[in-house]
């Protein structure tokens, strides 16, 4: 373990631009380092603190906190902490204790010329790798698709689009309601992914139902290589402060003579409270909504969660006066959080009220009663229809003109402004900004449904007695108390017949009592010998992913997977194409859920859905009602919630008795006149206007097709000469990948490398196919590690190399000069976008005169090869007073070229901000979904930038001398 101590001054590695650090404060497990230049701190855990000390020497140059210029002469040390002296430049007498807290908070750390000048020469090779990798970071800070590239997905365009409209929000707060299976969780890392790697975002808390929490910790691994530590009680409690006994009792009789004290005084004043909060131990983290439960909410809460991410969030119950627990947790967090992703397929099937609930939880100011909400809905409709009527008609009546001109009054309608007049018209309506929302009906591709209802003779000993309830209706096996009921129930014999028809493929079997799965299960596999996995609510979670893995295996894994209705939620089963229904749920949006286990992306066939049902049995009203009334099982049908709602009366009657055919016909054909009728009134209705604020599909496009040319420009030629400097043994393994494995030379770890070495491709077809490959991509965190390595160490930056080209004469100088504007700016504040790391190269000939025109860095590169050490010193030694003459006097020449990019860059910003600050508030003007928050960060943020830009710095990077040694 590390010894920290208040007021040591500490560097972090992985986040160099936050300047020199101090340690603020320590308890056993936690340290909180306090970081001026940004005015911000870092609380990380002691055991694993990607921090370094800093320590200055004899003979190197500090800055005091008031700017002062000076020389170290000794190095002591006080109570842990350094205390240096040293005295100012070129008044060695005037020696001054300097303590450590006392340091400046800007680390200026050693230049390239003092390297050179102090004869601590690299190799010509680790100069020109050095180069490279400036020009790689400055490249990858430069990207308009940045947070995109990584991960390991296919390029699908609505998740892009989506992911592009959010990165650049700050905090977002949005409702992510794709269809089933079209890929929220995907979405969701994709935003994630953009926000922590442009530091918009660090500590980031993601809650999902339990039997989800491993697939989201795998899904964020394998896909984005975000590593999210999983809480549960007993994490929760190995983190809690140990107290011995005696500690306790102590602790008891402090707090008893505390509160005496305080009744005493009675000031009025509540007594301080001071915890350890061990949420802030890691920064991604991920836990189930059954731990919220049984956490301190409150603690969790006030952990500093830039993102809140909760998965299928209509389980969140809500009414205006009676919210559900589940949901006033979320709502604690929610609150605090500065962002928030909320995931659900179902976002209004369940109602106005519950779609409320969760605009409520993304903004509760925008939303504040539920009748102000009813009565704007009713406005949407005409700016819905209205939009889609613009959208589609190429040219517009003098009608649709005077809708829009009532609607728009401040803007000229013609159809050339369509496109802006559409934008005005999205900006406005409160669901474009805060929700997304993507169905089959807008993305095609998608294989078909087809159902296959069979018919079954109800057996004698289902007969009820007819006052029975509607449960023992619908699933007339839960009466029975034992399994009997697999050898006289007829839809069991059907399906020992179906999977005998069906020997080589995989079939998910859903039913929605859970003894019915168990008994099922043991009559298949012990009975019938059939190899069956089974899933249910009380597994624990390793035996659900288990039985899952067994399922997904096609090779030695089970044929059929006999799951109750909790195998019907956010599992991925698309390697499967056949689904036994062996019985049906009552809402519309659980039988959604259970075809969705299938129909998702990356189903590869078209889906099979069997029912088993009795005949003229409350079984057979629900399969017609949902086939023929609603068209349910063939097609995703948003409108079934409202469909249930409003034929409900009508079936509900015939789940209890025994129907008669006339009245089950009376029932479709009813439901089908209302599921036409809401089908209708949603085609024109907001779902139009929701389609076109989730989905351009030029713009979608344009991402796909960057995205693909970066695919092109593979890292790995650059990372291979990386590996061969450090040391990391490579092996082919394929024409797509290599092996990498630590060298016997290595000295420290390599990042990203495990002692048992990886495989890795850069093509992103391998990768999605593969697995066990990583994704190597300049996103990579091993490439940015590398990046993050190569740059912050020493090593590149000053070299001196020979010449060979046989029309330059011996002994001709050149000087290369690698320049770096930079801006020193907290991440978050993304100072890149205006001012990118940027590479200056300067190449003088021995007169100081800049030539680089004549001649590239990689050109030049050909021609320049090792020098021998000693004759390298030599020949710096010789020329020290003429090198730093001519270097001098470029960087000022650097700094002013550089000035003109700063200046380029402040007005870019200015321009920027001020063009997003004027459009936003405008937009507020009109649409309340606009924060005040955003307004609020995006002055700060400016005038934050205005200081950071304004203090960018140009410097000395690397410099390599070359001597010309002839042929
Ligand atoms: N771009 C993609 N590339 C590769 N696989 C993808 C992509 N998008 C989605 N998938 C796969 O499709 C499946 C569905 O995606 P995901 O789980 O994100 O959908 P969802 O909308 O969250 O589903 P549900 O509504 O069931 O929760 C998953 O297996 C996921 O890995």
């Amino acid at each position: 373990m590390t010894d920290f101590t208040p007021g040591q001054r500490w560097l972090s590695e992985s986040e160099t631009e936050l300047g020199l650090g101090i340690i603020k404060e320590l308890d056993y497990r936690l340290v909180t380092v306090g970081y001026p230049a940004v005015e911000e701190e870092r609380t990380y855990a002691i055991n694993n603190a990607p921090l370094s000390r800093v320590i200055f020497s004899t003979g190197d140059t500090i800055r005091t906190a008031d700017e002062l210029e000076l020389v170290v002469t000794e190095v002591n040390e006080l109570n842990g902490l350094k205390v240096y002296m040293a005295h100012p430049l070129g008044q060695p007498e005037d020696i001054q204790p300097v303590p450590e807290t006392h340091l400046g908070h800007k680390l200026r750390l050693t230049t390239a010329l003092d390297r050179l000048l102090s004869n601590q020469l690299s190799s010509n090779r680790w100069f020109e790798l050095r180069v490279d990798a400036l020009n790689a970071h400055c490249q990858q800070q430069q990207s308009t698709i940045k947070g995109l590239r990584g991960p390991r997905i296919d390029l699908i365009g609505h998740q892009l689009y989506i992911a592009d409209q959010v990165a650049n929000r700050f905090a977002p707060r949005v409702l992510l309601a794709d269809e089933v299976g079209l890929g929220k969780t995907i979405e969701a890392g994709l935003i994630l992914h953009q926000q922590l790697l442009s530091g918009r975002a660090k500590r980031v808390l993601v809650v999902v139902p339990s039997p989800l929490v491993h697939q989201w910790f795998v899904e964020m691994v394998r896909r984005f290589n975000l590593h999210f530590s999983i809480f549960d009680a007993e994490r929760l409690n190995a983190l809690q402060p140990k107290t011995s006994i005696k500690d306790m009792l102590a602790q008891i009789i402090e707090e008893e003579k505390a509160a005496t004290e305080s009744e005493d005084e009675d000031n009025g004043e509540a007594p301080e409270q001071t915890w350890d909060n061990p949420f802030l131990s890691e920064q991604l983290i991920l836990c189930s909504t059954d731990f919220l439960a049984e956490c301190d909410i409150d603690q969790l809460a006030a952990a500093d969660w830039d993102l809140l991410v909760v998965d299928e969030a209509h389980h969140l119950e809500w009414a205006p006066d009676a919210p559900s627990d589940d949901y006033q947790r979320v709502e604690t967090i929610a609150r605090q959080a500065r962002g928030l992703l909320l995931l659900t397929a179902t976002p209004e099937q369940l109602g106005l009220e519950s779609h409320y609930a969760r605009l409520r939880l993304l903004d509760p100011d925008r939303y504040p009663s539920l009748e102000a909400f009813r009565e704007e809905q009713s406005h949407y409709q005409d700016i819905a229809s209205l939009a889609g009527k613009l959208h589609d008609e190429a040219s517009w009546s003098a009608d649709l003109k005077a809708e829009a001109a009532r609607l728009l009054p401040d803007m000229t309608i013609s159809e050339d402004q369509r496109e802006a007049i559409l934008a005005e018209l999205l900006d406005r309506s409160g669901p474009g900004r805060v929700m997304f929302r993507n169905t089959r009906h807008n993305i095609a591709g998608f294989p078909a449904r087809h159902v296959h209802g069979i018919p079954l003779p109800l057996p004698e000993e289902y007969h009820y007695e007819s006052d029975e309830e509607r449960e023992g209706h619908l699933h007339p096996e839960t009466l029975f108390h034992d399994d009997r009921w697999c050898t006289l129930d007829p839809r069991v014999n059907w399906l020992e017949q179906f999977f005998k028809q069906h020997r080589k493929e995989k079939v998910l079997v859903i039913c929605a009592n859970r003894h019915t799965a168990t008994d099922l299960h043991a009559h298949c596999n012990y009975k019938l010998g059939m190899n069956v996995a089974m899933f249910h609510e009380d597994m624990d979670l390793i035996e659900r992913d288990r039985a899952a893995a067994f399922f997904a295996d096609d090779v030695d894994g089970a044929q059929a997977l006999i799951c109750s209705e909790i195998g019907s939620e956010g599992r991925n089963f698309q390697f499967a194409h056949h689904l036994v229904l062996l019985d049906l749920p009552l809402n519309p949006d659980l039988l959604e859920q259970r075809i969705g286990r299938l129909d998702r992306i990356g189903q590869t066939e078209d889906i099979q859905i069997h029912v088993p049902y009795f005949e003229g049995h409350a079984q057979e009203v629900l399969f017609r009602w949902y086939h023929e009334g609603m068209d349910a099982f063939e097609h995703t049908n948003p409108a079934g919630h409202d469909i249930y709602l409003r034929s409900r009366d009508a079936l509900e009657p015939l789940l209890c008795g025994d129907p008669e055919y006339t009245a089950i016909d009376a029932l479709v054909s009813e439901t089908r006149a209302v599921a036409d009728e809401l089908h209708t009134l949603m085609e024109t209705g907001r779902d139009r206007l929701l389609e076109l604020s989730s989905f351009d599909s030029e713009r979608a496009e344009q991402l796909k097709q960057a995205l693909a040319d970066c695919d092109e420009d593979s890292p790995l030629p650059f990372m291979q000469r990386v590996f061969d400097r450090y040391g990391v043994d490579q092996e082919d393994h394929s024409d797509t990948a290599v092996i990498l494995k630590p060298g016997q030379h290595m000295r420290d770890a390599f990042p990203g490398l495990p002692e048992e070495g990886i495989t890795m491709t850069d093509s992103r077809a391998t990768a999605l196919a593969r697995d066990d490959m990583q994704f190597l991509t300049w996103e990579h965190p091993m490439v940015t590690g590398s990046l993050e390595m190569l740059l912050t160490e020493h090593r590149g930056k000053a070299a001196v190399s020979l010449l060979k080209n046989p029309k330059i004469n011996p002994g001709t100088l050149l000087i290369e000069a690698i320049y770096t504007i930079d801006a020193v700016a907290p991440k978050y504040l993304q100072a890149d976008r205006f001012l990118p790391t940027t590479v200056i190269r300067h190449l003088l000939d021995a007169n100081g005169k800049n030539i680089s025109q004549a001649i590239s860095h990689d050109g030049l590169s050909q021609q320049c090869h090792k020098m021998d050490k000693p004759l390298s010193r030599k020949i710096v030694g010789s020329q020290k007073p003429l090198l730093d003459k001519l270097l001098k006097a470029d960087e000022a020449r650097a700094v002013e070229e550089a000035r003109g990019t700063i200046d380029g860059a402040l007005e870019k910003m200015r321009q920027e901000q001020g063009h997003e600050l004027a459009r936003l508030k405008a937009l507020q003007a009109k649409n309340p979904a606009v924060r005040d928050e955003e307004i609020q960060a995006l002055e700060a943020q400016t005038e934050a930038l205005e200081k950071v830009l304004g203090e960018a710095r140009c410097q000395l990077e690397a410099v390599r001398v070359i001597v010309a040694g002839g042929a």
